[in-house]
């Protein structure tokens, strides 16, 4: 093969958000069939307002006359779907300008990643990047970007651009406006659809602010040169919080950062001027989140601890008559008093003075706010009315006039500010939906909740479309074009008191008038999802908190009845692997915290593991996964409208009828199981008939 030197242009569009970093691309360059090694090529983006970087361009000269391919490299593999390679028509690097216009000219490839993170505003940049292909490899597969391949090929619009956004409308309604292309609302192109940033979970690691130390200070005036001491103290640090909003609706934002950290206190100045205290930090989550403790550093809470044992190891030899040894550390140093390490001498003074300086006892201080027991569990399934405390500041340090006695008028000490303790927490969010769809992938569930909601997820005909959980909300009031239901939602039992002489009457359940309920569509389950097949069971979480789960299944793919018993199997096995899971922290609390006491004989519970937080509910253990299985359930049989599924939906409307009399088992196989009424509703979703009837089974459930 004759090889001639080629120029090479590359523009490169990616996705960093918030990050000022460099984008590393690999490059490899293939010559005829045989890649050459991949180089690599390092680019300064500018980094624009919303998040989309430009690479500066690059050029480089390649002595082949092969293919151009984008590779993702391992620093980020997940990064940057974009980078375009384009054969400048000039010779000359030099005099070629890196315009859009020449890039239609060139070969071009397109790193794919995985569409879970790709950016709408990225996404609708490559139509017009992929226009330009006039040849080359794809790389970019149909699958991923069908919008670049489809039949309209148009741009993936962004959130909250819907077509048909602010029109209201029906949510049976079938005959939607159609595109040229005879797509409607409730049957999409591939491309129309919204996805949002998503991570369910987090893990960081929260640091309070130190305490700021006091100041060693003397008045100094003209005519008074050695006046009183007048070092202010030090402020104290601030803390951290959490709180559970209704406008956050993922943990993605939180998901990326490693640690929060609250500001330290200042330290305190001369002329009593007192530190100013640092900021707190209130870390916002979505409503649903749940809060664990993985492990905390709090080395005041250490420092007590050690000096108890100190004390006590002290008076047991003072009594035995026994010599009392000086610690040493590694280096053979002895190793500083701890009460020493808490104050701070004034600079001036010498290594000898320092050495014989007395000092007082440390004064007892009481601290405003505690630090929360450990392990720290907290289920926030309610919207928080105040801030949570997760991890309190450190005490500001003493000014050296709190230590003046009689004695001592000129105290040329204070007290350090309090370190701050550390605490590593996940967090995990159980999205908070009042029905919970789950079937095998490719049944429809996306177009079902696109269909009883204004939502505008997903759809395609291929299995896994929906790659995280969507929530549609149905809006219920006689408005046009919503539906019209009457719902009450039980808000909390309370007695009846009318007569404190009469017998005690049943307690009356306190209603309140059901405006909006909430839908949860997540990715399907395959047979074995339990063993991590397809995208595993963990989305499960999603619903695992709905207050009625409605299955769905398509009457023109498989036999119904076997779908539905292979989707409750799946469930229930999630069901057994929670309360197992939640059965091994609550075991494993429990042994630290006895492990804990014994080891540490003090009154002091905020440092060693005390019982489960209050505020957590988890699942009851061991109920062989009846939190699941007892929740009200019915199924949607979709695809009503495709020919010959008459057949498969009567067998499972027989099924369901023998399940509701006790004949079969329940599916899942859990005893005690829900099986007041299994209803079976068939509906055609993308022609939004039968849907109706979804809604009102589903709100009578709901209400119980
Ligand atoms: N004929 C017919 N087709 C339907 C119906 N509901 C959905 N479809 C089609 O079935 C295909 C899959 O629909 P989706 O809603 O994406 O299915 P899904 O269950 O969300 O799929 P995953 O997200 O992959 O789990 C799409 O091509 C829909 O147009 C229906 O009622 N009748
Ligand atoms: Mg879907």
């Amino acid at each position: 093969m004759t090889t001639h030197g080629t120029e090479w242009a590359m523009r490169s569009t990616a996705c960093f958000v918030g990050e000022r970093s460099r984008i590393h691309l690999g490059l490899q360059i293939e010559e005829g069939m045989k890649p050459s090694r991949p180089t690599r090529m390092t680019a300064t983006p500018d980094l624009e307002k919303d998040g989309i970087v430009n690479c500066n361009p690059c050029s480089f000269r390649h002595p082949g006359d092969g293919q151009l391919r984008m590779v993702p490299t391992p620093r980020h593999p997940s990064r940057g779907p974009s980078a375009i390679l384009s054969r400048p028509p000039q010779r000359s690097l030099s005099k070629f300008p890196l315009q859009a216009d020449h890039l239609s000219t060139g070969t071009h490839a397109i790193a794919g990643e995985s569409p879970t993170r790709i950016n709408t505003r990225t996404a609708s940049m490559l139509p017009r990047m992929a226009c330009r292909s006039s040849r080359g490899p794809r790389v970019l597969l149909p699958f991923l970007y069908p919008s670049l391949f489809g039949a309209n090929g148009g741009s993936i619009p962004r959130a909250g651009m819907a077509a048909g956004k602010g029109t209201r409308r029906s949510s049976t309604e079938s005959t939607a406006p159609k595109t040229d292309s005879g797509a409607t609302r409730l049957n999409p192109t591939p491309d129309d659809y919204s996805m949002p940033y998503f991570a369910d979970k987090a893990r960081l690691t929260i640091h309070a602010g130190p305490g700021g130390h006091g100041c060693i200070s003397f008045l100094r005036e003209l005519f008074l040169e050695d006046g009183p001491p007048n070092g202010g103290d030090g402020g104290h640090g601030g803390n951290v919080y959490i709180q559970a909003v209704h406008g956050e609706t993922s943990l993605h934002k939180l998901s990326r950062r490693r640690a929060v950290r609250a500001e330290r206190g200042k330290s305190g100045q001369g002329s009593s001027r007192g530190g100013p205290r640092g900021e707190d930090v209130v870390i916002t989550v979505p409503v649903g989140t749940i809060v664990r403790e993985l492990g905390r550093d709090d080395p005041e809470a250490e420092n007590r601890f050690l000096q108890e044992r100190e004390k006590r190891n002290m008076w047991k030899r003072k009594r035995n008559r026994e010599p009392i040894p000086v610690e040493e550390d590694e280096d053979g140093e002895p190793i500083e008093d701890l009460t020493r390490a808490k104050w701070m001498l004034y600079p001036g003074m010498s290594s000898s003075d320092a050495k014989r300086v007395e000092l007082p006892k440390l004064p007892h201080r009481d601290r405003i706010l505690q630090q929360p027991q450990a392990p720290l569990q907290l289920d926030l399934s309610r919207p928080s009315p105040q801030p949570i405390l997760l991890v309190a500041g450190g005490l500001g340090g003493l000014g050296n006039p709190h230590f003046v006695t009689k004695g001592v008028t000129k105290p040329m000490y204070a007290t350090r500010g309090e370190p701050a303790m550390s605490m590593e927490i996940e967090l995990e969010l159980k999205l908070l939906a009042d029905i919970g769809l789950v079937g095998l992938p490719n049944a429809g569930k996306s177009t079902l909740l696109r269909a009883l909601s204004n939502s505008r997820t997903r759809v395609g005909d291929w299995e896994f479309t929906t790659l995280q959980p969507n929530i549609g909300t149905v809006v219920l009031d006689n408005n046009k074009g919503r539906p019209m239901l009457t719902s009450y939602r039980r808000v909390s039992d309370r007695a009846s008191k009318k007569d404190i002489f009469s017998a005690p009457e049943e307690p009356e359940p306190e209603l309140e008038r059901r405006t909006r309920f909430t839908i949860a569509d997540i990715p399907g389950l395959i047979e074995g999802a339990h063993l991590d097949k397809g995208l595993g069971i963990a989305f499960l979480r999603h619903v695992e908190r709905a207050g009625v789960l409605a299955f769905v299944v398509d009457l023109g793919a498989r036999n119904a009845v076997s779908a539905l018993k292979a989707l409750w199997n799946e469930v229930g096995l999630y069901a057994q692997m929670r309360e197992e899971e939640e059965h091994g922290r609550r075991r494993q609390a429990d042994i630290d915290r006895s492990a804990g006491m014994g080891a540490f004989d003090s009154k002091d519970t905020t440092f060693w593991p005390s019982a489960m937080g209050d505020d957590y509910s988890g699942p009851s253990v061991n109920a062989g996964g009846l939190h699941i299985a007892g929740k009200p359930w019915f199924v949607v049989a979709t695809k009503g409208d495709l020919p010959d599924t008459q057949e498969n939906f009567a067998e499972l409307r027989e099924y369901l009828a023998a399940v509701t009399r006790g004949d079969e088992p329940h599916p899942s196989g859990v005893e005690g199981a829900w099986t007041e009424d299994c209803n079976v509703i068939p509906v055609s979703a993308i022609k939004g008939q039968g849907t109706d009837r979804v809604l009102h089974w589903a709100v009578g459930l709901l209400d119980g």
